[in-house]
């Protein structure tokens, strides 16, 4: 079989296209005596073993290789009727094999029917809810079609270019898919025609047939013949009659292999609650991943806010497990390094939302923690079914908050799940509240991450459906907010959003709000969608499903100066936007710092319609929770209704993106800080946390304090000073002693009566950072010398090794002259000079003198990288070598320190240094 993800088949050779002919006469003769086996095949018939059914050569073989030899119950049930042309609703426990359920019969009814090359068209159509599945699906395909099946087989879940999947798509007989791109295709694709589609196969149907796809897939299915096979297979299978007459099903076998057993989970899955208030949440999970890290474990959250939050804060703590994190809004490319990291590891836990709930099949998952409670029992079963897969062990944790327990408790009751409470041991839990605390302070983007991750939270609640488990009133979000390491519940408000219309939002495509430019926008993720499906059909859709057409886009454009909305929301109102009202948690009216502030420029004639759903959506995730203060109702709906402002924050296009990338653009967009107080440690405070009024007026009258305070601050200086003076004198004490000992040696220098072999204060195998340190002092005293030494003994000067009577006699003339009143005697007193001046402002001019003559730029001359440490030693011995090699014109030099001509000096200087003149400045500047 030919396969690839948007190309089909290769041109075949002469030789091969030789072959195919070939092999395509003996499969007509095959093709007949499978005709008869199936006609005479009795579907209800036991079968235990793939070689029980009539199965064409190509894909017995391919099972073969696969290992594949035993059918599982819904193989067994399911295969049979389908071979047979039945529509099928298939239903079996996770982790059953269901993926071949399905995909033997659409080779085998494929191959029978010859539906093969370009010429037959697309034979059957797969659709997966989420593109990680669809690859998945696609991989077993191609699996155990490459032995000897001639069919062209596709991938088209979008992330790749639409021009080379058109050009593949013509050519395809099985496309495997997700719903927004196949559709996308085929209202766009003219070459690609579904007239002789015979089989139309919804892996996840429940998935795919509920609200979230609706539109999608009804639109689907305009596009299809009538006449085809549908098979749906799912966990947890639909009834419903209204799916069934959409999907205009033909006398549909209902086949549930395990309706009859006591569980709906896996026989080898254990399942487990805690009960683990929201505020608690984190330290549960954290302590179960200390005592579990030599485990492979997958992490449910509700958000991709929630996981990128969670995940970016535990990454910090180093749990000591290696972490990963999906979640939908991820880069196509990303996400699948990421399933693929988690397919692989041994040890390693992922926090992921839903979308990765279900279908797919990590191996050897040891552990499902659900952190938030799953919006119903079918998705819990998903949820879990990721480990304990075809016979295997698995365990599985369910975080409750003690309002959840019982509706939690029922609902899986009702769906045959069972599950027993356990506790968790309490010296094995630990607190991370005070780390996530102070990471938050520390740390803006992990406290935004955190506000983020509640709104997501809280919006999630808001939005679900059954409040039998999820009882807004009691759960301590306060608690929760703090547990994040937030200094207090973010202001948020809901928007009125039934859960279904979120569902369909989350599956809209995320191109219209990508430029916004955060790959964590937007998936509450109650839901598995989580736009995981057909990123191109911005283009092709509205909102309202209809075609988005170029007023559509001229008007979008329109508010292109808007910014996405959270960082709008980062940014004050400063001209003159529309500013919502939102209410507190706790009561109190929101303040200037609020950075869950929604504001929106509302345009001329705004509409509601140009405005993407992601963009709401994010918008609800932000801006979720108002409680209403007023009536004390927390989490209470409050619908806000601005006018026009669905259309303002929309920014979908690449001129916008690129005007969002221009320096000056992003300026106005930065947040302007915010202010910090020092305390008197030195540590950084938010402003809020200073205390308000009332606690001041509380500790006493203002003026008591205020000399209080003063005493106290005056007390605290005194002592300080004490140290101060202390160390001071220990430290003048030493350099004298040092002096001393100096000049004792020199003394008995002297009466040896050598006086050559001294060298200069600070050695010369101190090198340059001696001499300049010197130099800078103003004075040829080691560096040591502080001030007061330097009082003491304020002209003192050692005699130096060249130093001869010619030189002592002009030392009147260098005192008279010198610069700064220094006699300018000797070669070292030059060489201190000329540092000194270069230490002065001087350094700028000659550096700006000689830049014409190809120093490096200003900029990195003065980098402190530019030379390293062991360069500009040596070049300052260079310089110090050559300057002492130029000892004849040390007259020369000092008459022209002397007489203040810098030009001069620095033609000197560079005449013997050349561009290490230059490299001193920068050694200077250092
Ligand atoms: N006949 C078989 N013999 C051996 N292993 C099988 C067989 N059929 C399926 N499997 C294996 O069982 C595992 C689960 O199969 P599959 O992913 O199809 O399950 P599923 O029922 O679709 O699960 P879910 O409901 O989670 O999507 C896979 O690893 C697959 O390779």
């Amino acid at each position: 079989m030919a396969t690839g993800t948007v190309t089909g088949r290769t041109r075949p050779t002469k030789p091969k296209k030789q072959q195919r002919t070939q092999k395509r006469k003996r499969d007509d003769v095959d093709v007949e005596q499978l005709e008869q086996a199936v006609a005479q095949l009795d579907p209800k018939a036991t079968f235990t073993s793939f070689a029980d059914l009539p199965l064409s050569a190509p894909t017995t073989a391919g099972l073969k290789a696969a290992h594949f030899s035993t059918l599982t119950d819904i193989q067994a049930k399911a295969v049979p009727l389908a071979l047979k042309g039945s529509d099928i609703l298939g239903a079996a426990k996770t982790g059953s094999g269901k993926t071949l359920a399905f995909l033997v019969p659409v080779l085998e009814n494929l191959y029978r029917a010859q539906c093969v090359g370009g010429d037959a068209g697309l034979g059957a159509m797969i659709i997966s809810p989420t593109r990680e599945l669809a690859i998945q699906i696609f991989e077993v395909l191609r699996t155990i079609g490459r032995k000897g099946h001639l069919f062209a087989a596709g991938l088209v879940i979008g992330g790749k270019g639409l021009q080379e999947e058109q050009d593949a798509l013509a050519r395809m007989n099985i496309v495997v898919c997700t719903p927004g791109r196949i559709l996308q295709h085929l209202s766009q694709t003219a070459a690609f025609n579904v007239d002789n589609l015979r089989m139309l196969v919804l892996d996840e149907a429940d998935r795919i047939l509920d609200m979230g796809f609706k539109r999608d897939v009804d639109a689907i299915l305009e596009y299809l013949p009538a006449d085809r096979q549908t098979l749906l297979f799912s966990a947890t299978q639909t009834k419903r009659v209204s799916d069934l007459a959409r999907l205009s099903l033909r006398d549909p076998e209902y086949i549930s292999v395990h309706e009859a057993a006591s569980s709906a989970t896996p026989k080898t899955l254990q399942q487990n609650y805690v009960i683990t208030p929201l505020p608690d949440k984190l330290d549960t999970l954290w302590s179960f991943l200390q005592t579990s890290k030599k485990s492979k474990i997958l992490v449910f959250l509700s958000s991709g806010k929630q996981v990128r939050f969670v995940y970016e804060s535990f990454r910090h703590m180093q749990p000591g497990i290696p972490l990963l994190h999906l979640h939908g809004r991820q880069k196509q490319t990303a996400r699948l390094d990421i399933t693929d990291k988690f397919s692989r590891a041994k040890q390693s836990c992922l926090f992921a939302t839903d979308v990765v709930a279900r279908g797919l099949d990590f191996p050897a998952v040891d552990w499902v923690v659900q952190v938030d409670c799953p919006e119903d029992a079918d998705t819990y079963i998903h949820r879990v079914g990721r480990t304990a897969r075809y016979e295997r062990e698995g365990r599985a944790v369910l975080f409750l908050d003690p309002s959840e327990e019982a509706g939690m408790l029922a609902r899986l009751e009702q769906k045959r799940v069972p599950i027993e409470r356990i506790n968790v041991r309490a010296k094995k839990q630990s607190s991370i509240k005070n780390q996530l605390q102070s990471m938050c302070f520390q740390d803006p983007q992990l406290k935004y991450l955190g506000q983020k991750c509640f709104a997501s939270y809280a919006r999630s609640l808001h939005v679900q459906k059954d409040r039998e488990v999820f009882k807004l009133d009691q759960y301590d979000l306060e608690g929760f907010a703090s547990s994040l390491g937030l200094p207090g519940a973010p202001r948020i408000k809901f928007l009125k959003a039934d859960a279904e219309e979120v569902k369909r939002r989350k599956n809209a495509p995320r191109e219209a709000a990508a430029v916004a430019g955060e790959e964590d926008e937007g998936e509450s993720g109650s839901d598995g969608g989580e736009g995981e499906d057909g990123a191109e059909v911005a283009k092709v859709k509205s909102k309202n499903g209809g075609v988005r057409t170029k007023y559509d886009r001229m008007f979008e454009r329109q508010n292109q100066d808007v910014l996405a909305d959270h960082y709008a929301k980062m940014i004050r109102n400063e001209d003159g936007e529309d500013k919502v009202d939102i209410n507190r948690l706790d009561g109190e009216q929101e303040g200037d710092d609020d950075l869950f502030d929604v504001k929106r420029r509302i345009p001329a004639g705004g509409d509601d319609s140009a405005r993407s759903t992601d963009e709401e959506e994010d918008e609800e995730d932000e801006a979720a929770v108002t409680a209403n203060a007023a009536s004390g109702e927390v989490g209470g709906v409050k619908t806000i209704h601005i006018p026009g402002a669905k259309a303002a924050l929309l920014i979908d296009s690449k001129r916008r993106e690129k005007m969002l990338k221009s320096k000056k653009k992003l300026l106005k967009l930065k947040g302007k800080g915010s202010k910090l107080v020092y305390d008197d440690d030195g540590n950084p405070h938010q402003v809020y946390e200073l205390e308000d009024e009332e606690t001041f007026r509380a500790r006493g009258e203002a003026e008591v304090q205020r000399r209080k305070f003063v005493e106290e601050e005056g007390e605290r200086v005194r002592v300080a000073d004490l140290g101060d003076k202390a160390l001071a004198k220990e430290k003048k004490r030493g350099k004298r002693e040092k002096r001393k000992e100096r000049e004792r040696a020199e003394a008995e220098a002297d009466a040896e009566g050598s006086g050559a072999e001294a060298v200069g204060d600070g050695g010369e195998e101190d090198g340059l950072a001696n001499f300049i340190a010197d130099a800078q002092a103003g004075s040829d005293e080691g560096s040591e010398a502080d001030e007061e030494v330097a009082e003491e003994q304020p002209q003192k000067r050692q005699k130096k090794w060249f130093e001869n009577d010619k030189a002592r006699e002009r030392t009147s003339r260098a005192e008279k002259g010198g610069v700064g009143g220094r006699e300018i005697e000797t070669f070292d007193d030059l060489e201190a000079e000329a540092a000194r001046l270069f230490c002065s402002a001087f350094v700028f001019e000659v550096v700006e003198f000689w830049e014409p003559v190809g120093p490096p730029p200003l900029t990195e001359a003065y980098g402190p990288s530019y030379f390293s440490e062991s360069e500009q030693d040596k070049m300052c011995d260079n310089m110090r070598r050559t300057l002492h090699q130029h000892e004849s014109s040390v007259d020369h030099w000092r008459d022209t320190i002397a007489q203040g001509n810098d030009g001069a000096l620095k033609g000197m200087l560079f005449a013997i240094c050349g561009s290490k003149v230059l490299k001193l400045v920068k050694y200077e500047g250092r």
